[in-house]
Order: C-alpha cells, then sequence, then structure tokens
C-alpha cells in the first residue's frame, strides 16, 4: 500500500472507532478482510490510528473536524507534511481537501493542545501539580516497550545476548532493576524464543518496579488479590523465587494464569476463594488506566467524572475485601496504573479513616517521566 492508502484506511477505521467500535477490533477486522495488506501496512495503520486517538482533540482542530478524515488531515497538518500530495483523490487515495475544509483548518486551543478532555484537566492538574503540563504532553506519545527478565530463568545480561541473537536490541532501564527498555525488533519479541522459553515478559517497567518496591522475600506468603491475567503475579513469584496466590472476583480474568506460569517456571495457586492470611497482599486494582493511556488512547476520551466516582467506590471495595487477609504485622499494598490522586492517595487516606491501625509506610506516584506508565503503590502495615 502506498503511504495515502494507509493514510486513507486509517482515516476510514477512525470513522468506526469515532462511532463506538474499539480500535484493535477496527483494525483486526480490516485486517482480516483485506489479506492483501502485508505486516509493514497493518503496523503503520495501527500506528497512525493510535497516534491520532492519542492527539484527538489537537488534531481534530487542526484537521477541521472530529471524523477520520479531518483527524488524517490534522495529523498531517501537525507533522507540516503537504496534504495536497496526499489527499489528491487518485486511485486508494483520500480526495482532495475542499475549500470548506480548508477553512475549517485552526490552530488547537491551550486546552485542545493538551489532549486530555476539559472536565479532567483540574482534577489532572490537582494531582500532579507542576509535572501535569509535562505528563499531558507525554500522553500524546507512544509508550516504549519494556521487558521483564524472568529471574527465575535467566538474567538480565544472559537475556540479552539471547534477544540480541533475534534481532531484538534491549537496554537496562533505570526504573527497575528486571527492566530492558526494546530499542530495536519489538514486533518480534512475541515469536522469540527467549520469549516462548520464559526468559522474558512483556511488561511495563513501573509495573516491574511496584513489584520491586514490594521487595517479596522467599518463605513469605504472598497473595495477588486481583490477579487478573496475572502480570504483578509473576513478577512477584519470580522477584521471591517462591510460590505466589492469585486471586481475582472474575476467576475468568485468571485463566491463562496456569500455561503463563507453566512457561515462567513460576509457582501460582489460582484460588477464586484464598484461605487464611498472607504477609503480602496485593491489591492492583481497577482503575480509569491514566497512567497508561498512551497504550489504551481511547480510555482517556470514554473516562467521565461519574465513572471516575464509580472507580473510587470499587477501589474502596478492594481494599476493604482484601485486608481481612492481611496478616498481623503483614502489608497490604494498594497499586493502580492512575496518575490521579483520587484513586491513589485518597484511597488509601479514606481506607485508614475506616481501618485505623494501619500505617503508611511506603507510597510512591510513578510519572511518565520515570519513562514506564503511570503508576501509583502505597504499602500500608497491619499494625
Ligand atoms: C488492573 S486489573 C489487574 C491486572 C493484573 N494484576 C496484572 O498485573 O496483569 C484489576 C483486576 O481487579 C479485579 N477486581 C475488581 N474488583 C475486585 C474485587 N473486589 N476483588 C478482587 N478483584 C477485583 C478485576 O477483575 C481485574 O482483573
Amino acid at each position: 500500500m502506498t503511504p495515502a492508502a494507509r493514510i486513507q484506511t486509517a482515516g476510514e477505521l477512525l470513522d468506526a472507532v469515532l462511532a463506538g467500535q474499539a480500535a484493535e477490533q477496527a483494525l483486526t477486522r480490516w485486517a482480516r478482510s483485506n489479506r492483501y495488506a502485508g505486516s509493514k501496512d497493518r503496523a503503520a495503520i495501527r500506528d497512525l490510528v493510535f497516534d491520532a486517538l492519542r492527539r484527538k482533540r489537537s488534531y481534530a482542530a487542526l484537521g477541521g473536524a472530529e471524523t477520520g478524515r479531518g483527524l488524517m488531515l490534522g495529523a498531517l497538518r501537525a507533522s507540516e507534511t503537504a496534504i495536497d500530495e496526499v489527499f489528491t483523490g487518485a486511485r486508494f487515495m483520500p480526495a482532495p481537501v475542499t475549500e470548506a475544509e480548508r477553512a475549517a483548518f485552526r490552530s488547537p486551543s491551550e486546552a485542545e493542545a493538551r489532549d486530555l478532555p476539559d472536565w479532567l484537566w483540574p482534577e489532572f492538574a490537582r494531582s500532579l501539580g507542576d509535572a501535569a503540563e509535562a505528563e499531558a504532553r507525554l500522553l500524546r506519545e507512544r509508550a516504549e516497550v519494556f521487558l521483564r527478565v524472568n529471574l527465575l530463568k535467566s538474567n538480565l545480561d544472559t537475556a540479552q545476548a539471547r534477544l540480541a541473537e533475534e534481532g531484538i536490541a534491549t537496554e537496562p532501564h533505570a526504573v527497575s532493576p528486571t527492566a530492558l527498555r526494546v530499542t530495536e525488533g519489538a514486533r518480534r519479541v512475541h515469536l522469540s524464543a527467549a520469549y516462548g522459553d520464559g526468559l522474558v515478559e512483556l511488561q511495563d517497567a513501573a509495573s516491574q518496579a511496584v513489584v520491586n518496591a514490594l521487595a517479596p522475600q522467599p518463605g513469605q506468603s504472598l497473595l495477588d488479590f486481583c490477579a487478573g491475567g496475572g502480570g504483578k503475579a509473576l513478577a512477584m513469584a519470580a522477584q521471591a523465587g517462591g510460590p505466589v496466590t492469585a486471586h481475582d472476583i472474575d476467576p475468568g480474568r485468571m485463566r491463562d494464569i496456569p500455561a503463563r506460569a507453566a512457561r515462567a517456571g513460576a509457582e501460582i495457586t489460582v484460588q477464586p476463594a484464598p484461605q487464611g492470611v498472607f504477609d503480602i497482599v496485593l491489591c492492583d486494582a481497577p482503575c480509569s488506566g491514566s497512567g497508561s493511556w498512551r497504550r489504551a488512547p481511547e480510555a482517556k476520551w470514554r473516562l467521565t467524572e461519574d465513572r471516575l466516582a464509580e472507580l473510587c467506590t470499587m477501589q474502596d471495595a478492594v481494599l476493604d475485601a482484601a485486608a481481612p487477609f492481611v496478616a498481623p504485622g503483614g502489608w497490604l499494598a494498594y497499586a493502580t496504573c492512575s496518575l490521579l490522586a483520587p484513586e491513589n492517595s485518597a484511597r488509601v487516606s479514606a481506607f485508614q479513616d475506616r481501618h485505623p491501625g494501619w500505617v503508611m509506610d511506603f507510597d510512591r506516584q510513578f510519572t511518565l517521566q520515570d519513562g514506564g506508565d503511570g503508576f501509583y503503590l502505597a504499602l500500608l502495615k497491619r499494625g
């Protein structure tokens, strides 16, 4: 496909997304019904769609309309590409730009240039203070790809060497001692033997740093209370070099854990109803995902004030349900991939108000400026 044909296709897919279809689904359906498109075409179209979703407001202003075509025009204007060389109307190319379209082009306002919903900005600014502008700007960029070296099977040097043999270049990253940033060959990771043999997992660097900060030790009993697909449970098992119990309110979400654990050489027991108490209970709670909006940009535009309030209620429920599983003197770890204080420190304070006797030992907001996703972690010690 020519670059212009890719832009035409991305615009059509964006129209489907703006009409409510999930971007991943729109891309998959398109790829299935357009088998002539090669992997390079699919990757380029995917990048065009996701880049436009990250910058939907500013591109809509630049392109004069919040439509697939408007967003693609905005993208070209943002990169100072000559739009008339792309929008030619030739076969498979976008139709020429009309005078009315051209008249609607404008520069984004200060608020539009941040690419955040208006209602969210005051909360975003309160939560992040001086870092807010920079974090909003970083949310407009692509996220980097990180791997977690599985210490049960490898170490940084060996994993790097094995990946390099398969054309995947990596480098260590300061935010986590287990993290490798992929600098070349990211799309090959899934098919690599290093991945297949369980030497590395795809996992964001801040997500790894959260588990590093828990510092689980061999011999400690560990419960991942919101295990989902098991990303944190696997990291905990590798870090502690011991078993982890995995639980989730929706057991179906944990269906892949046994296969993932087998590949990683990790001992993870899936328990829909955990018994007893544990030294560390991790609650990786459901959240807005604002720290990972680079990877899932549609969520940035879907979040509403009501939904944020609902999430805070769910987060309180998760903490209340998990607390009884913490052994006396043990730790309740609360984590979200959110940058928003109402989901983070405010939930911890509210928990402490409801449950006197829990002492906050440590908390940290990982921001995009740290290099990975935005994450929050608080460690509460049971008195
Ligand atoms: C952010 S995801 C977990 C991701 C996972 N820890 C990982 O690293 O791959 C949050 C999970 O919390 C679960 N959840 C929501 N409410 C819960 C509750 N009250 N108790 C336990 N799990 C809950 C959801 O089903 C979801 O799988």
